[in-house]
């Protein structure tokens, strides 16, 4: 039985906002230029309407412009890319982000690939994703930073650890696997087809749930001290009828035998934000500079 550490994905997060804080006012005053971030909603899914806007009130609280664009879910995609271009041009505007998912009707990698890679602060764009698998400078997403972030701040260097990533999606499990690589760990990415995906699972130094199934990763999937980042956020009825939040690794079944773990809500979350903030100031510090 080992004592498993919560890894506190909310302070961090709060500690580095400040610090961007800080780091936005040093930049505003040395170039007379705000750093400028535009959101685009397509569609009213409510998750998606409350990322965006906890997005718009951490952008202000920062210091940088905030500029949110909410269309109608039946927008058609020709106007979406309209927009999209004209963020491209508008110089006070030095980050773009689209909102995912967005309606179906909607081609994301359509939309993606309009955003200029110079503004594209979620990293999505194939120019980044590239840059980022070759070693080049890119703008990574959010999502995979924050993961690394959390995992050095936890156990300091990562060079030479077992990394398992479940799930390989484009916005989490496949940037993290470059990143981690970055950091020269040993990268396995695991997904539905592997075959004896517990065994896997259990060589891991570090295992990370990005799959989108609700607690799918079980207590003794989980090598004795490995961390565990769970990057999940899935709604699940409780016993009495409300949604309640869950990840993708059974946290109850984890404590005593993971290192460390982050929490489902609390963990990875807060990170993706803090994250789009880093991007942000880079990306206008690049393009400013
Ligand atoms: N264009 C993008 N779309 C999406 C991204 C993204 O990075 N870029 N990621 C997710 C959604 N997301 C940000 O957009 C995001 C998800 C979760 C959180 C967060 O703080 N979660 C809290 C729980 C909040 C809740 O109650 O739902 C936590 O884990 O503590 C922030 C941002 C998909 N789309
Ligand atoms: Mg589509």
């Amino acid at each position: 039985m080992v004592e498993t550490r919560l890894i506190d994905g909310k302070a961090f997060a709060e500690t580095m906002r400040a610090r961007l804080k800080d780091e936005v006012a040093a930049f505003v005053a040395a170039t007379g230029v705000t750093p400028g971030l535009a959101v685009v909603l397509v569609g009213e899914d409510p998750a998606s309407a409350v990322y965006v806007r906890n997005k718009g009130k951490q952008t202000a609280e920062a210091g940088m412009t905030s500029i949110e664009h909410k269309l109608p879910a039946d927008t058609a995609q020709d106007d979406v890319l309209a927009l999209v271009r004209a963020l491209n041009a508008d110089p006070a505007v030095h980050g773009i982000l689209v909102q995912l998912p967005l309606p179906a009707h909607i081609d994301a990698q359509a939309v993606l690939a309009t955003i200029d890679p110079a503004k594209d602060v979620d990293g999505f764009h194939v120019v980044n994703a590239g840059r980022l698998a070759v070693g080049l400078d890119a703008l990574a997403p959010c999502t995979p930073l924050g993961c690394v972030m959390l995992l050095k701040d936890t156990l300091g260097s990562l060079a030479g650890l077992e990394a398992v990533v479940v799930g390989r999606s484009n916005i989490v499990g496949k940037p993290l696997a470059q990143l981690l690589l970055r950091e020269d760990c040993t990268v396995t990415i695991a997904h539905s087809r592997t075959r004896d995906l517990p065994g896997v699972c259990r060589r891991a130094d570090i295992l990370i749930g990005a799959v989108g199934r609700p607690e799918m990763i079980r207590g003794d999937w989980i090598k004795p001290g490995a961390t565990v980042i769970d990057v999940g956020i899935n709604r699940v009825a409780g016993a009495d009828g409300k949604n309640r939040l869950v990840g993708d690794v059974a946290f109850n079944e984890a404590q005593g035998i993971a290192g460390a773990i982050t929490p489902v809500p609390g963990g990875v979350g807060p990170m993706t934000i803090a994250c789009l903030l880093a991007n942000t100031l880079t990306a206008a510090r690049r393009q400013v500079g």
